[in-house]
């Protein structure tokens, strides 16, 4: 940076600071100069309109613009009302000599990370950094699971640190040396994570993990970023190394003026993408401009994007028109309560809560594409409004923010659960969840506007449906009119009846369609990511598969969404940042998917779960194929033991275990990589030196005890090889894993 720039930026602190300008030799010091070299800067920012001076003893200096405007009037209307947070960001960015470090808080969604990194790119435009100022973003969340490789990634790894550390990595401090390091979520940082980071930060050294010679150096400028009470969720120590600690409000809290630039943005954003004018009603603007938004900007952001993806399709299926106008019933569908149901809502409910960032591509591009090739292979105009409304739904499902908060009545879901209850719906196989759902979604939305189902009475009265069905039908209208007088037309009955029956056909007659969940922590991040990115790798003979991304509950590690995606579908791995609790599904982690084994190990599921839907031919999964997977799947996910060993040890028992608890293949490469991944965690646990999570104890359990014997002689046999110790509850643990329910 030139230095009459940096002696600006500095007045310009300085004066925030104290208020009542700055005299020059206030600012040599600062800035360890001499005081007539800052004199003279000073005064040509006076001659060329940078700054001003009051005469007076001594002579007092002020600021004029602030330097983060050079881009003009324009610029500081920026569509994000962020020009004096940015302003202050910068100050401190620029701070002489390495920058001040800087901590941004505020809900999800507010723009945190969308700050930090236009902080960046502003400095780099205006040559204040240069433009090959390294920008390293990491989001902590990834990680929190597993604190050693969480560290690892942060602070790079010594050969032979721990089993498996094979080869001298570095980390990402190594990366951001001499330029920005951002780390978002940074209160999941471990306490030790945070005393190296503010060690790093006081004296510039750090070590890899395992090193304990000579510190290595870095020279980076810090800039953190949470969600939570910064007082609560940071070790002080680390606090106080935050002297610029900058809040975003969220949306609700700031002027109009800021959501209408939001939504102008994003609008012209996507009408570039699609190519076409875009236009929006009067009402729809207006409702965006007001609504409830609790994923702040990110969610004003996917929910416009949902909107123009829908008014899109409307567009391409009425062909001819040149233009696109987004109206109410755009919106996304958890936006109208009033909405009847349709197959969309179907889908958002089995679907919803995917994320902010979108799947990868132009989906009008997509949309465009997919429409054009169906045309030329003749497809029928119901085949092409199928597939195009089907591009649609995984679009909205992989924006849908906040499933929860789309309303259902509880007195509907409780009126349907009884009757169905006392009209025996057990008895035909039970009624799911998603189900349910859709059928109070539609109640609702037909109580609220009786007209708008608009549903053709004629048509439905010649669509068969079994007695069994207009009875439960019949039972859900009598217990509404009683209890809620709402009286049911005659058509709805038909269509809840017809509601109803659809549940039962897949089940009966297709086998249920395999399922990959991407999963993280929020469900919008990293599982987003990988969404799309798996939706772009599939292999071509298993596009058939299902992929959806959802949030792993931090504390119990489950997820409702993932247990009403199992009714649905069979799971066959899941992919992302924090295994869930599973028994035998494959847990493959997103750092290990993006790199080449870790994906091969996907492609082996995949293959294993193809032979498994034509396992009726009689092709499956021989046992003799089980211990290669396992060891390719562990070898990139385990770093305390090697797998190698591990399989070895297996196969002593492999038989044994087989024939007491007749595993199909698929369950036994899960069982297997589930103890694999559970003794690394363990060894993690315990190299670290952390105390060993408290046992529970032996589990009560009904399971017959020759079963836990075998278990606890052959992970005895492992706690000698690989110097782990199993907790006492492990052995009745594997055991009820490994049983059949
Ligand atoms: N001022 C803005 N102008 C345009 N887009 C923005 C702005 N702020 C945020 N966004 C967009 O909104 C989305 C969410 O923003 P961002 O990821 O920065 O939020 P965050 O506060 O970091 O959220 P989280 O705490 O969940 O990580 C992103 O797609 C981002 O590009």
């Amino acid at each position: 940076m030139k230095k009459i720039d940096w002696i600006e930026q500095t007045l310009q602190t300085r004066y925030q600071e104290e208020g009542n300008g700055v005299t020059s030799q206030e600012l040599a010091e600062a800035l360890q100069l001499d005081r007539s070299t800052v004199s003279r800067y000073l005064n040509e920012l006076v001659k060329t309109g940078r700054a001003q001076k009051k005469a007076g003893r001594p002579v007092r200096y002020f600021p004029l613009e602030p330097y983060t405007d050079a881009g003009g009037p324009q610029r500081r209307k920026s569509c994000t009302g962020e020009s004096e947070l940015l302003q202050e960001a910068m100050a401190a960015l620029l701070y002489p000599p390495h920058g001040l470090p800087i901590l941004f808080t505020g809900e999800t969604g507010v723009g945190k990370t969308h700050l930090a990194q236009k902080l960046v790119e502003t400095a780099i435009e205006k040559e204040f950094l240069s433009k090959k100022t390294p920008f390293i973003a990491f989001n902590c969340a990834e990680y929190a699971q597993n604190p050693e490789l969480l560290l690892a990634q942060l602070f790079g790894v010594k050969k032979g640190a721990f089993t498996g550390a094979d080869e001298n990595k570095f980390g990402l401090v190594e990366r951001a040396n001499s330029g920005i390091l951002f780390l978002d979520e940074i209160h999941r940082l471990p306490p030790s994570g945070q005393e190296m980071l503010f060690h790093l930060i006081d004296q510039g050294f750090y070590r890899r993990l395992g090193e304990t010679g000579v510190e290595r150096k870095a020279d980076i400028r810090l800039i953190g970023a949470t969600t939570k009470a910064p007082e609560k969720a940071l070790l002080p120590t680390l606090l106080r190394r935050f002297p610029v600690r900058l809040e975003i409000l969220p949306l609700r809290k700031r002027p109009r003026e800021v959501r209408e630039q939001l939504l102008e943005h994003f609008l012209e954003a996507e009408a570039k993408q699609m190519g076409v004018p875009l236009s929006i009603t009067a009402r729809c603007r207006s409702f965006l401009l007001q609504y409830d938004c609790p994923g702040n900007i990110g969610q004003l952001k996917s929910d416009i994007q949902i909107a123009c993806a829908r008014a899109f399709l409307r567009n391409l299926e009425t062909d001819g028109k040149k233009k696109v106008t987004i109206d109410f019933h755009d919106l996304p569908t958890y936006l109208q309560p009033q909405r009847p149901v349709t197959s969309a809502v179907k889908n958002a409910i089995a679907g919803g809560n995917d994320g902010q960032e979108g799947i990868s591509g132009n989906i009008y591009r997509k949309l465009t594409v997919t429409k054009e090739s169906l045309l030329k292979k003749k497809a029928s105009p119901a085949e092409l409004a199928e597939q195009l409304q089907e591009t649609v739904n995984r679009y909205v499902r992989s924006l849908s923010f906040q499933q929860e908060s789309r309303p259902v009545d509880p007195a509907i879901i409780r009126v349907l659960t009884r009757a169905l209850e006392e009209g025996g719906a057990n008895e035909i196989g039970g009624i799911s969840d998603e189900q349910l759902y859709a059928i109070a979604l539609h109640i609702q939305a037909w109580r609220s506007n009786p007209g708008s189902t608009r549903i053709a009475r004629n048509e439905l009265e010649q669509v068969e449906t079994e007695s069994v069905y207009e009875h439960l039908a019949q039972k859900i209208a009598m217990l509404l009119e009683r209890e809620h007088s709402l009286r049911l037309p005659p058509e709805e009955i038909k269509l809840i009846s017809l509601f109803l029956s659809l549940n039962q056909r897949p089940e009966e007659q297709e086998q249920p369609k395999r399922l990959i969940a991407t999963v993280c922590l929020t469900g919008e991040g990293a599982a987003v990511a990988l969404q799309s990115w798996l939706e772009d790798h599939l292999p071509a003979e298993d596009q058939d598969v299902e992929i959806r991304s959802v949030q792993i509950d931090p504390q119990t590690r489950t997820s409702e969404k993932l247990d009403l995606l199992q009714r649905e579908f069979r799971l066959i791995a899941v992919a992302g940042t924090v295994p869930p609790e599973l028994d035998g599904v494959p847990y493959i982690p997103a750092w290990e998917l993006y790199q080449k084994q870790g994906f091969e190990r996907l492609r082996a599921i995949l293959a294993a779960s193809r032979s498994r839907m034509t396992a009726e031919n009689g092709l499956t999964l021989r046992p003799s194929e089980i211990p290669a997977l396992i060891e390719q799947g562990l070898s990139e996910t385990v770093i305390h033991f090697n797998p190698k060993q591990f399989v070895q040890l297996i196969q002593t028992k492999a038989d044994t275990f087989r024939r007491v608890f007749s595993w199909e293949p698929e369950r036994e490469i899960g069982i297997w990589m589930h103890l694999g991944i559970y003794t690394d965690q363990l060894l993690a646990v315990q190299l670290a030196n952390r105390r060993m999570e408290k046992s529970a104890g032996v589990l009560q359990t009904d399971l017959p005890p020759d079963r836990i014997k075998l278990w606890e002689q052959f992970l005895s046999a492992l706690s000698t090889a690989l110097h782990v110790r199993y907790p006492p509850s492990a052995a009745s643990e594997m055991a009820r894993l490994s049983t059949t329910s």
